[in-house]
């Protein structure tokens, strides 16, 4: 198996995994006196990470190094619960010293075409750039069992290679409007991490990584092609067929 393929035997073994590289990234970055740009995703599976993160690394961690960014938003204020923001809140924010400056939610309660706009402003302006396009020092991945990563969504790929870094998307069941980091960003930055955990994922899981049958179709078979190189972080229930 690939070296950047980590294997665990429960989904929390897998979180705190990721919990650990976090907390080196972040003392690495901290002994040269640098910020940690960290992004992040929502849905249910980094939940666990982030109450990982609340209940055992809030005194570790140097949180103040930490600047926190979102991989994509629904279009809910903060306290609906199908918000982002709002389970990161509940589940880390509101448990560890991280700075309020600190933090940079995409704001899933006001329009959403000028909201992009304002959040790529935003990450060009806070951001280190590389060919142009903000670079993060981490971008954390999840997975749907439809092969989304981000908001990005089997039925419109395009966002994959979008010139902006940031753009509006929309659910393809719910209609539900997002707001998302495009391909282009995600790719470039300097590490990028699948978490991904459960049965659910295993089929669409093993046509990415071994390139077979519809990995074409999955939105989350192109960043791993294209990131330098794509880590993944799995419990044993996902990687079951690999
Ligand atoms: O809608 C989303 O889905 C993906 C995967 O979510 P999960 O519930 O299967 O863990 C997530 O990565 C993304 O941030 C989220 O908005």
């Amino acid at each position: 198996m690939d070296s950047n393929i980590h294997v665990f035997e429960t989904p929390e073994q897998t979180a705190r995994a990721v919990a650990e590289l976090i907390l080196n990234m972040a003392k690495e970055k901290n002994k040269h006196s640098l910020p940690f740009n960290v992004a992040l995703s929502g849905g249910s599976t980094p939940k666990l990470l982030f109450n990982i993160l609340a209940a055992e690394y809030a005194q570790s961690i140097p949180w103040h190094f930490v600047r926190l960014f979102w991989v994509d938003e629904r279009c809910v204020p903060p306290t609906h619960p199908e918000s982002n923001f709002g389970m990161t809140y509940e589940n880390l924010l509101k448990q560890v010293p991280v700075h309020n400056s600190n933090v940079f939610r995409m704001l899933g309660e006001v329009n959403p075409a000028k909201e992009a706009e304002r959040y790529q402003t935003m990450l060009e302006a806070q951001l280190p750039l590389r060919d142009a396009l903000p670079r993060f020092d981490l971008i954390l991945l999840g997975m749907g069992d439809d092969g989304h990563t981000a908001s990005i969504f089997p039925d419109n790929m395009s966002l994959l290679y979008a010139d902006a870094s940031v753009a509006v998307a929309a659910h393809p069941v719910s209609g539900q409007q997002r707001i998302t980091l495009t391909g282009n960003v995600i790719s470039n930055a300097d590490k990028v991490v699948f978490l991904i955990t459960g049965s659910s994922k295993s089929s669409v899981l093993q046509q990415i990584i071994h390139r077979k049958q519809n990995f074409k179709d999955f939105p989350a078979s192109y960043i791993h092609a294209y990131s330098a190189p794509a880590d993944f972080y799995l419990d044993k229930a996902a990687a079951a067929e690999l």
